[in-house]
């Protein structure tokens, strides 16, 4: 999700939380709802997208709806008088879908603070796919729908269902011949979850699921858990739980686990052979001070491109001793990293120009 919807979205739910007035928001707004009780309003952001028009159908059959309302972009002014049949507050729960959600959902923070809007129990990225997926194919190994994984499935088993599980998207992508992404398992996914939010929000109790929010189950400022779900979003953030042997190891994690970055004696690294870790998660290519001028607080940002390439730098005499192929691994590790800054940085200058 471009920063530009999360400031449509934040702007809705301002004025929808502060004006009945019409708004000159650039939402086209199409809006229904039905009479069922406890009155919860939902509102489906993108809802004419491949996930989002599933995502619309299975919020209308949840009974515990009493609104639905879908929006998707359109230049028209008409969306004032939409937006202002929302009287909903911004007490608002915020599932984000967008993918990268482990930076969407930090961009989106950033904005909702800009508006003055953000609670941190309220804004969740959905990861519930991956769950939805871990249990299917677990479920399709141990022929059982729920088992314990040491007693039905051996370790072997239990890293092919990781890597699947890891892999889902690209499986599906591919079974589509490239042409659409996972739509209708995210749609059902993403139901599923709204679903457990609106039952802690009526005081269901004991309501646990996973979710990427702000956290400090580690020393990174969001992380995906489980989290207890209740009448004002994040009841609890619980933490990692118990970790499997297989769980503790590297691969687990889906990337290469290099130690981050240190200067040794006369500026070397203190052990190159094991690797280095330039990348820091949320390093921006412009200087950190541009950021700064303008009042913005990327929690993942304690650098910048530059501090890198300057470590980069002071690294390059201990490369002469370094086997080629070690060499290429570390570098294919910062490309991926770089990809996602390029991403954070776009949408970062989008927040830090906001009006
Ligand atoms: N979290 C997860 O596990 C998963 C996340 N995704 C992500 O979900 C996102 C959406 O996927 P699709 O629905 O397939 O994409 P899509 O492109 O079919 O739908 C996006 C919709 O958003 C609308 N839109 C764009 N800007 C808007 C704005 N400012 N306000 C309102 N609506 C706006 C577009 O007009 C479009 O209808 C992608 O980022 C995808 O990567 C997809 C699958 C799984
Ligand atoms: O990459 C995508 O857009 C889809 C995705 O996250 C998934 O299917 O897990």
């Amino acid at each position: 999700m471009k920063a530009s919807m999360l400031r449509s979205a934040a702007t809705t739910l301002r004025r929808a939380s502060s004006s009945s007035s019409p708004s000159s928001t650039h939402l086209l707004c199409r809006s229904f709802s039905s009479d069922s009780n406890p009155d919860h309003q939902v509102a489906v952001l993108g809802a004419a997208g491949g996930i989002g028009q599933p995502v619309a159908l299975l919020m209308k059959l949840n009974p515990l709806i009493s609104s639905l309302f879908l929006y998707d972009i359109a230049g028209t002014p008409g969306i004032a008088a939409d937006v202002s049949h929302i009287n909903t507050r911004a007490q608002a729960l915020v599932n984000m879908i967008s993918n990268p959600v482990n930076s969407t959902v930090p961009i989106a923070a950033e904005v909702f603070k800009k508006a003055g809007t953000y609670d941190e129990k309220k804004l969740f990225g959905v990861t519930m796919l991956d769950v939805v997926r871990a249990k299917t194919f677990y479920a399709g190994k141990a022929k059982v729908p729920v088992a314990t994984p040491k007693a039905y499935v051996s370790d072997e088993d239990i890293k092919a269902l990781t890597n699947r599980t890891q892999d889902g998207g690209t499986e599906v992508v591919e079974a589509k011949a490239r042409k659409g992404c996972a739509t209708l398992s995210m749609a059902y996914a993403g139901a599923i979850f709204a679903d457990a939010c609106l039952k802690g929000l009526n005081g269901v109790p004991n309501v646990v699921e996973c979710s990427f929010v702000q956290s400090t189950i580690t020393e990174l400022p969001f992380f995906a858990s489980k989290v207890r779900l209740g009448k004002n979003g994040v009841e609890e953030v619980l933490g990692l739980g118990p970790l499997s042997d297989y769980e503790k190891q590297v691969e687990y994690l889906g990337l290469p686990l290099v130690p981050p970055y240190f200067s040794g004696q006369n500026g070397s690294c203190m052990n190159f052979q094991e690797g280095v870790n330039f990348a820091v998660m949320g390093a921006t290519a412009l200087d950190i001070d541009f950021f700064k001028q303008r009042g913005i607080h990327n929690p993942f940002a304690s650098c910048s491109l530059g501090n890198q390439l300057d470590w980069f730098k002071k690294m390059l005499p201990s490369l002469c001793h370094t086997r080629s192929s070690e060499f290429s691994i570390y570098v294919h590790a910062a490309e991926f990293a770089f990809a996602e800054v390029a991403f954070v940085e776009v949408a970062l200058v989008e927040v830090a120009l906001m009006p």
